[in-house]
């Protein structure tokens, strides 16, 4: 099952010294159940606080943001945050750090670990599962984040320019694996990105949002990512991609 997400009326300002620093306009947002939205624009025009207040990490100065029509009050379950760096635990192999969401939800240990299993082979990680984070390279330790966070089983899965770190190669890898996991559970996906080529390649819908006070100044469905009979190498070549891409990043730039 996956949730939608309702933003209403919301804007943030950060308190400073001299004065508060308004980090974002006003932002009116519904995502639908299934969708998977892509958020580009500016360094600094707000989309980490955005993505923080959706995940309940802190609150907005007005507005509010509900998730399946419940008021998000903090951190839940259901939401599942994919960050930039990979946060898995040094201390725990690669299997019990994916277990980890299911054992806090009280499941028996054989079963959290036959969970853990299925996910690792899911992002291709089961000949590492025994291993430790520090012996991953950055891919894959990418890779053992977002297999902890699908375990979980969030209805919503909220990533933080997941592959800005990474390297080209195992960047393109990497989302064409979660284009086929979002085809697959039909999830319902936030992922901000600096790339226009990631925003538009993933995205069934892409928001630009302004320099800071963050407004969204694009918001276009996409037609290529949910396509079934659209193998990831086919996406990029399409004329229709380069049209895509070439009006985000004028509204990026504008
Ligand atoms: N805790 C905070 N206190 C004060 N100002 C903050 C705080 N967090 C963020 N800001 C400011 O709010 C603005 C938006 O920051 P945010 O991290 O949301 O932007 P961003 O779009 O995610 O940037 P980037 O793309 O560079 O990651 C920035 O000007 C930032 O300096």
């Amino acid at each position: 099952m996956s949730k939608g997400i309702a933003v209403a009326g919301l804007e943030h300002a950060f308190p400073a010294r001299g004065g508060a620093v308004a980090a974002l306009g006003r932002i009116d947002l519904d995502i639908a159940p299934g969708e998977l939205v892509t958020l580009a624009g500016p360094s600094g025009c707000g989309k980490t606080t955005l993505l923080r207040m959706i995940a309940g990490f802190a609150s907005p100065s007005t507005g509010s943001i509900s998730v399946g029509g419940v008021p998000v009050t903090g951190p839940g379950v259901e939401r599942g945050v994919v960050f930039q760096q990979p946060n898995l635990y040094p201390w725990l192999d690669v299997r019990r750090n994916v277990a980890l969401g299911p054992r806090l939800r009280g499941v028996g240990r054989a079963e959290r670990l036959a969970i853990a299993d299925r996910y690792l082979d899911l992002v291709g990680l089961s000949d590492a599962a025994d291993r430790r984070p520090y012996e991953l390279s950055g891919g894959m330790q990418q890779r053992a984040q977002i297999a902890r966070v699908l375990a979980g089983d969030p209805e919503v899965i909220l990533m933080d320019e997941p592959y800005g770190a990474l390297d080209a190669l195992t960047r393109e890898r990497l989302q064409g694996e979660l284009l086929s996991l979002w085809r697959a559970t039909g999830k319902t996906i936030l992922f901000i990105t600096h790339s226009v080529d990631e925003a538009v390649f993933l995205g069934s819908r892409v928001l630009v949002m302004s320099p800071r006070p963050g407004r969204i100044v694009l918001d276009e469905l996409v037609p290529f990512s949910a396509d079934p009979d659209l193998a990831p190498d086919e996406i990029r070549a399409l004329p229709k991609f380069g049209a895509t891409a070439a009006r985000v990043r004028a509204a990026i730039a504008h």
